[in-house]
């Protein structure tokens, strides 16, 4: 009930905030409509009396607000729903919105990684569709009340004991309640595999990826892995509803049982005389629309329910994200420039959900104003340390510190007004070209002139090159005429786009340059070093570079060799090839290859 209610006042007051008027309006219309419903039984029953009795006036007047009300039936509902329809809308998107912010309003990633969070935002991206039967499910629902409000009282002046009627309603709705949980729970039983299997059909669909499916035959086995992850889908949602359905059924037996049993009283009690023909007709027709508004209350409750699981997901994300929070959010600015650089004090880091340890113990110093490479195997944790970099997760041992200062005490959006990075995946903005770059600076996005910098930093411009409107040319498939782009152009953007704040104090690239070739990455980092060197002198940012090739890692000043947990190896280039250790082993293996 708690989540009923939640559910009805989130939808509510969703419609509330976009548009008063319309709700006013839409509530006003569909309870005059139902209210009009069970009138008309009062009227017919009056009119059939008249007629009986031969009074040709009352029956004119009678008929005359039968024929209104049957009106006000058919047609208030209508207006209504061109009210709400707009008003549907605009609900969805204030869902949408609140979903966005709670996605990524966060500083931290940790509810993208774990896998029921991700289930639940899934399940709340098919949710926020249903915006248009809820509002219309919450409206009927009033109308329902007002209208089941008058039939109790013209059934309690009939006979009392029809009052009853309505009692029999409750093992429908308790029934429908309980199937609507049992199709709930097969939802998120099925989300995970659909979730999969919807990536599958991406994958399999997807003109990026046409080449490697063809190079290893993979459609068959996409084809086959996409059947039965959907089976086993549709098998859990099958479940869900044929449990649903039987249970629906029993409630609405009991009901039938009482309608019957109604009718029966009212006919033979008018066959002893004691009842009029028009009390008959009331009978039998506020019976009937005692069922019809029983019918309407199931389907109406499970919708009702969707809207409250809805609610209750949307909350649970909310606590789910605060009670992750590692403590309070620093509010210290990060300094105009740095002196001493960042230092790692101990770190370890454990993701949340596991149990091994990627981080164990590492002290690290990345001095001010030098590009440090980061190496090692996959999987070795040099990407989790760039997101502890960025703030994205906090250490579970240990800290790290700029210029002195714990990183934790600082305001993430200040830090991250400060720091640029670029990452292996990157996103594909669809926007016009100088957008998709100037994302990057939002505060200079307009300016046609920033982004060629950030572009020209990256040495990225000869990608306006196949664009016939430049910059604004548009880029995509979500546009008709967009700019189709190749996985290397786009990447370059998104370094145009890494590269766009002229002076961070940090700058995140990894693996940002994976689909150029290794001399274009060479030569790119080349002039971006000697570039960086020129703007760090001035503020004493850090370029932290993660790669895999040791043509490019070699020019950085500090190399970090990360293995086991901890960085096995550090030095720049000369002393690490004098140390004849892993990195030496690696360089060599890698420059054996290129000749
Ligand atoms: N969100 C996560 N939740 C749990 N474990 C994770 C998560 N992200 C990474 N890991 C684990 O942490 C370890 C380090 O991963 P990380 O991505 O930092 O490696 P990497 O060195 O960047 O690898 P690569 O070179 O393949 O990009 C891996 O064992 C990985 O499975």
């Amino acid at each position: 009930m708690k989540d009923l209610i939640r559910g009805a006042r989130g939808v509510l007051g969703a419609a509330w905030r976009q548009h008063r008027g319309k709700t006013i309006g839409s509530i006003l219309l569909m309870v005059a409509g139902a209210a009009a419903a069970p009138l008309i039984a009062a009227a017919l029953a009056w009119m059939t009396d008249a007629v009986v009795a031969g009074d040709a006036t009352a029956a004119t007047v009678a008929g005359v607000i039968v024929a209104v009300l049957a009106i006000a039936v058919l047609t208030f509902a209508h207006f209504a729903h061109v009210l709400y329809f707009d008003l549907a809308d605009l609900a969805e998107l204030d869902f949408q919105e609140r979903l966005i912010a709670l996605s990524h309003g966060t500083t931290g990633l940790h509810h993208h990684e774990d896998a029921r969070q991700a289930d639940t935002l899934s399940v709340l991206e098919q949710d926020s569709r249903q915006f248009q039967g809820a509002i219309e499910a919450l409206l009927n629902t009033l109308g329902l009340l007002i209208a089941t409000g008058i039939t109790a009282v013209l059934l309690a002046r009939l006979h009392p004991v029809l009052l009853l009627l309505p009692l029999a309603a409750i093992p429908p709705l308790v029934c429908g309640r309980w199937a609507e949980r049992r199709i709930d729970r097969s939802r998120t039983a099925a989300a995970e595999p659909t979730r999969v299997a919807l990536n599958l059909f991406r994958l399999s669909t997807s003109a990026e990826l046409a080449g490697e499916l063809r190079v290893f035959r993979l459609q068959n086995e996409l084809r086959h892995r996409h059947g039965t992850l959907w089976a086993q889908a549709s098998r859990r949602l099958w479940r869900g509803q044929v449990t649903g359905t039987l249970l629906r059924i029993a409630g609405q037996l009991v009901f039938a049982a009482a309608y019957i049993a109604a009718v029966l009283l009212v006919v033979t009690s008018a066959v002893r005389g004691d009842r009029s023909v028009g009390e008959v007709v009331l009978a039998i027709v506020l019976a009937a629309q005692v069922s019809q508004q029983v019918t309407q209350a199931v389907t109406l409750l499970e919708t009702l329910q969707r809207t409250a699981s809805t609610y209750r997901r949307i909350a649970e994300l909310a606590e789910f994200l605060s009670s992750r929070s590692a403590g309070p959010a620093g509010a210290g600015a990060p300094p105009e420039r740095l002196r001493e650089g960042i230092a790692f004090d101990g770190v370890s880091f454990t993701y949340p959900g596991t149990d091994t340890p990627v981080l164990r113990g590492v002290d690290l110093k990345l001095p001010a104003g030098t590009t440090v490479a980061v190496v090692g195997e996959n999987g070795a944790g040099k990407s989790t340390l760039v997101k502890l970099l960025c703030g994205f997760y906090r250490p579970t041992g240990g800290r790290i510190t700029v210029d002195g200062t714990d990183l934790s005490s600082l305001s993430m959006i200040g830090w991250r007004e400060r720091i640029a990075a670029g990452f292996q995946d990157f996103a594909r903005f669809e926007l016009v070209a100088r957008e998709t770059v100037g994302v990057g600076d939002l505060p200079r996005m307009a300016s046609a002139e920033a982004v060629l910098g950030g572009l020209e930093r990256a040495h990225a411009t000869d990608v306006l090159k196949h664009l016939g409107d430049g910059l604004e040319t548009p880029l995509g498939k979500s546009y008709t005429d967009g700019a189709e782009l190749s996985g290397g152009q786009w990447q370059k953007l998104a370094l145009g786009r890494a590269l766009m704040r002229t002076a961070p104090l940090l700058l995140v690239l990894d693996e940002p340059t994976s689909a150029l070739d290794p001399q274009a990455e060479h030569d790119l980092f080349q002039r971006y070093a000697e570039q960086s060197k020129r703007v760090a002198a001035g503020n004493g940012g850090i370029t932290v570079l993660v790669s895999h090739r040791f043509s490019t890692v070699r020019m950085a000043d500090l190399i970090l060799v990360v293995a086991g947990g901890r960085i096995a190896e550090r030095g720049d280039h000369a002393a690490l090839l004098a140390a004849g250790g892993v990195y030496a082993e690696l360089f060599d293996l890698q420059a054996a290859a290129y000749r």
